[in-house]
C-alpha cells in the first residue's frame, strides 16, 4: 500500500548541523588534509589538539600551531591522546596506525572520521559553501569528492550576494522576538515571521535596522505584513499595542 508518507530511500547520509563549540577534537596528523579538517572544526569553535611530528607539519598546519589556535602534541598518535576528546579526524599517510585509531575511536565510542578509510567512518566531511551563519554542505557519499566541489561551486555561483547578511539580520530579529515572546505557544508570532522572511525582499532583511526591528515587533495586525517602507512611515503598526503577533 501507497501510504501518504514520505518514501523511504535507504542508503544515505544524516547531514546534520554538529554543534562542536567548545568541544575538544583530536586530529592526528598535521599533512595537507589535517590543515583543512583544522579550518572547518576550528570555524565552528572546537578546541583542536594536533597530535604529530613536528617535522611532518606543513605550513598550514605549523602556522596554526605558532599562532596557538590549537593545542600541539609532537610525536606519533599514541592511545592516552584519546582521553576528554570528544571527536577524532585521523588523517596520517599510515594505514596501520588509522587502523589502530579507529578500533580504539570505536572501544571509546569516539565519533571518528579516518581520512584514507571511508568504511571506517562514522561521518563524512562535504563540500561547503560558507556565508556568514549560513553553510550549504554537498555530498556524494563517498563516490566523487571531486564532484561534490564542482555541485558546491555551482550552488554558490546562484545564490544572491547579500543572503548572508539577510540572514544575519533575520536571526538577529528572531533572537529580539524570543525576549518578548518566549513561550512557544506563541506560535502564531512564529508564523508572522515566516510571512516576513517570504515577503520582504532580501535587500529589505539586509537593511533592517534595529529600529525597523523595534518597529516591526510592535506591530499586531493578524494575517498582513507591514511593508518595511509603510514601517519606517510609521503607516501600519507603529506604537507597541502588545500583545506582540509577529
Ligand atoms: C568534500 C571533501 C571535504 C574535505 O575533505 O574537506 C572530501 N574530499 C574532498 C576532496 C577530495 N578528496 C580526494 C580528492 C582527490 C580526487 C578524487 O579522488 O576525487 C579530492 C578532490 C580535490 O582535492 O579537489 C581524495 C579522497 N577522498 C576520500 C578518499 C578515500 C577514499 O575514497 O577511499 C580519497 C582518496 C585518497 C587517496 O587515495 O589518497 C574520501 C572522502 N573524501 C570526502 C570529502 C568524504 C566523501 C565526500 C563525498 O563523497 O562527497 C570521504 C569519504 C571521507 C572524508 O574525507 O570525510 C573535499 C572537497 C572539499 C572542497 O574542495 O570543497
Ligand atoms: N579524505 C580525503 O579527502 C583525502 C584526500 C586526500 C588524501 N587523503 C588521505 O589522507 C591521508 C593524509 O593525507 P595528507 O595529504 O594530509 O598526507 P601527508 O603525508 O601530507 O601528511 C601525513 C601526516 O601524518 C603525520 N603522521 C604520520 N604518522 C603519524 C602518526 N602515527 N601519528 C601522528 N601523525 C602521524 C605526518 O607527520 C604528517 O603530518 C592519506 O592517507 C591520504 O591518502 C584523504
Amino acid at each position: 500500500m501507497k501510504g501518504p508518507f514520505p518514501e523511504i530511500h535507504g542508503g544515505g547520509s544524516l547531514l546534520l548541523a554538529w554543534q562542536v563549540r567548545n568541544r575538544r577534537v583530536l586530529v592526528i596528523g598535521g599533512g595537507e588534509v589535517a590543515a583543512g579538517r583544522i579550518v572547518n572544526v576550528l570555524n565552528a569553535d572546537a578546541k583542536v589538539t594536533v597530535v604529530s611530528p613536528r617535522d611532518g607539519l606543513n605550513d598550514e598546519v605549523a602556522y596554526r600551531v605558532e599562532q596557538k589556535q590549537v593545542d600541539f602534541i609532537d610525536r606519533k598518535f599514541e592511545p592516552s591522546d584519546l582521553d576528554g576528546v570528544d571527536m577524532v579526524l585521523c588523517a596520517v599517510d599510515d594505514p596501520v596506525a588509522s587502523t589502530q585509531v579507529y578500533k580504539l575511536c570505536q572501544e571509546k565510542r569516539i565519533a571518528a572520521n579516518i581520512a584514507d578509510v571511508p568504511p571506517e567512518c562514522d561521518f563524512y566531511f562535504g563540500s561547503v559553501h560558507r556565508d556568514g551563519p549560513l553553510q550549504i554542505m554537498v555530498s556524494t557519499n563517498g563516490n566523487g569528492p571531486k564532484l561534490a566541489n564542482i555541485v558546491r561551486r555551482q550552488i554558490a555561483s546562484n545564490l544572491p550576494t547579500n543572503i548572508g547578511a539577510a540572514i544575519t539580520r533575520v536571526g538577529l530579529l528572531r533572537r529580539k522576538l524570543r525576549k518578548i515572546a518566549p513561550n512557544i505557544e506563541e506560535g502564531p508570532k512564529r508564523m508572522q515571521m515566516s510571512k516576513v522572511c517570504e515577503q520582504w525582499s532580501l535587500e529589505d532583511l539586509t537593511e533592517m535596522t534595529e529600529g525597523d526591528m523595534e518597529e516591526l515587533l510592535g506591530f499586531y495586525k493578524p494575517g498582513t505584513v507591514p511593508s518595511l517602507e509603510s514601517l519606517r512611515l510609521g503607516e501600519d503598526g507603529g506604537a507597541y499595542d502588545g500583545p506582540f503577533l509577529i
